[in-house]
């Protein structure tokens, strides 16, 4: 379903922020990226979701090239970045219904799907309120049902228990589990290495721009933690 191939990607300054990235993820997959603090996590999530542009290396989804065949990639992808920046002076139906509109949802399916995701988040009584009255987690919740709209073949979410509350974090990660469950995938960044222990089948660990491990969880941690061995990598890789 996603394919990076020998990806790489240096900013204007010179910083080498993600060095011949290859990575794989298929359907069913719930695959966790984790890394420190500036490894390339990011950098590596823009490309794939086509906000950043990149020159080395290519990154296909479903088949299609994210350089030559945007549209045919995005249809199938929905991203939620670390921030993510939803226009404040809609309402958060509003939001929505547009997202639906631009992936061309009939009425019914999304009436049905806003139902569910807002009932699921407790968001559905806010959800007349204008966003620029949302607290970050609101906006969080806002930018999930969004994704979950058209219900994608792959969702790439970078940090995507920051600012939630326990209880929506426990209901994203259903979710999450329910879509990988119907044959979808997803690629997410985190550093709460507890949930990506209990959440992830694959797991990669980059560190300098450099994947410095990955595989399926039970290649990698044996009878170990994850935290254990993410730091054991991470130190043999310095
Ligand atoms: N637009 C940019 N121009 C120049 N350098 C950048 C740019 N964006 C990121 N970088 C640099 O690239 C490196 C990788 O950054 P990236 O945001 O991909 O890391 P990350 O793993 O997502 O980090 P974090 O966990 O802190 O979010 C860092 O050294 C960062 O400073």
């Amino acid at each position: 379903m996603l394919e990076i191939r020998n990806f790489s990607k240096t900013y204007q300054k010179g910083k080498r922020a993600a060095d011949h990235i290859d990575l794989t993820v298929e359907d069913g997959d719930i695959y966790g990226f984790i890394g420190h603090n500036g490894a390339g996590k990011s950098t590596t999530i823009r490309a794939i979701v086509g906000v950043l542009e990149f020159e080395e290396g290519d990154i296909r989804i479903d088949g299609h090239s994210v350089k030559t065949e945007p549209m045919a990639c995005k249809k199938v992808t929905a991203y939620i970045p670390d921030n993510p920046d939803l226009y404040e002076h809609l309402t958060g139906i509003q939001y929505l219904n547009f997202v639906a509109d631009i992936f061309g949802i009939d009425g019914k399916v999304r009436e049905e799907r806003i139902k569910k995701y807002g009932d699921l988040f407790e968001i559905t009584s806010a959800l007349g309120d204008l966003i620029s009255s949302y607290s970050h987690g609101m906006k969080q919740k806002v930018a999930i049902i969004s994704a979950l709209i058209h219900e994608p073949k792959l969702m790439v979410l970078d940090e995507p228990f920051v600012g939630l509350d326990p209880k929506a974090a426990l209901d994203l990660k259903n979710v999450m589990k329910e879509l990988c469950a119907g044959g979808s995938c997803i690629f997410f960044s985190t550093h709460v290495l507890e949930v990506a222990q209990k959440l992830c089948n694959k797991i990669a660990i980059i560190k300098q721009g450099k994947i410095v491990a990955a595989g399926t969880m039970e290649e990698l941690i044996k009878d170990q933690t994850l935290e254990d061995v993410f730091m054991e990598v991470v130190e043999d890789a310095r």
